[in-house]
């Protein structure tokens, strides 16, 4: 068993997830902004992938006062577990995912990520090994399903959404596309990775809805063949 997957992801009118040296861009607008803060709060953990950690340190807490009570009403923690697919253990023991907000934090390592860094995060998070070289997602996705995780956001970046479309383990799909041109042949896409090669193997999506949020579109996709 594995918990409801969803990507939520903002994107550029040309499709690029960030600049081509993976700077951080302010895609969504202030309606957005607060759409991923509530659908943050509906979620019982948040994962992004080491790249994310590392490009943009973010927090990955839920931002709005009020949710975050409506939270601690419904006898959860203040924030959705945050999870960091981390294959080498390189999370910073700084970054802020392990020191804003309270709750818990999950790093998900390999067998190969080297054991002094394994046990310097531990002191801050709860580790879980899994997979040879990188991290084992169905696996993963297992574990955390075990430790009560039923509906799980990803954040992104790229390499971690193109793994888990690749493995079939997405369910479903929001996109905001902001009202950007960033450009760049090498700039970040939703799902980067190898791609698939065989029209057979794409990931059909069906749509759920699309509605304008300030300047830009909100467009929400189910994944047909997972
Ligand atoms: N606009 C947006 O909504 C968002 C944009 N971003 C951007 O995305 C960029 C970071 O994306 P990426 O560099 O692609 O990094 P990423 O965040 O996708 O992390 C990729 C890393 O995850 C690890 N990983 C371990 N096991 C894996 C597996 N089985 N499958 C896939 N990955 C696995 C690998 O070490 C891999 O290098 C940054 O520029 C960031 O700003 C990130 C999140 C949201
Ligand atoms: N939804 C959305 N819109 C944008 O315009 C963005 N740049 C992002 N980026 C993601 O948000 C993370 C930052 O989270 P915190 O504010 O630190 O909690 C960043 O790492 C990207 O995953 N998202």
């Amino acid at each position: 068993m594995r918990p409801f997957v969803f990507v939520n992801i903002a994107m550029s009118a040309d499709g690029k997830i960030s600049t081509k040296e993976r700077r951080q861009v302010k895609i969504s607008g202030t309606e957005d902004f607060s759409r991923v803060d509530r659908i943050k709060a509906a979620s019982d953990a948040i994962m992004v992938g080491i790249g994310t950690v590392l490009a943009d340190n973010p927090s990955l807490t839920v931002k709005s006062p009020d949710l975050r009570a409506e939270r601690r009403a419904g006898g959860k923690d203040e924030h959705p577990i945050r999870v960091v697919v981390d294959s080498a253990a390189r999370t910073p023991l700084d970054a802020d995912i392990l020191h804003k907000g309270t709750g818990k934090r999950i790093i998900a390592v390999s067998r190969k990520a080297p054991r002094e860094r394994v046990e310097a995060l531990r002191e801050h998070a709860t580790v879980v090994v899994t997979g040879e070289d990188s991290v084992d997602l169905q696996a993963l996705l297992e574990e955390l399903y075990r430790q009560g995780v039923r509906r799980l956001m990803v954040e992104g970046g790229g390499t971690l959404i193109w793994g888990l479309f690749e493995q079939g383990l997405v369910d479903e799909l929001q996109t905001f596309i902001g009202n950007i041109v960033i450009g760049g042949k090498d700039a970040p896409t939703p799902a980067d990775g190898e791609g698939f090669l065989r029209e057979a193997d794409f990931a059909r999506l069906r749509l759920i809805e699309a509605v304008q949020l300030d300047d830009g579109l909100l467009i929400r996709w189910s994944v047909e063949n997972r």
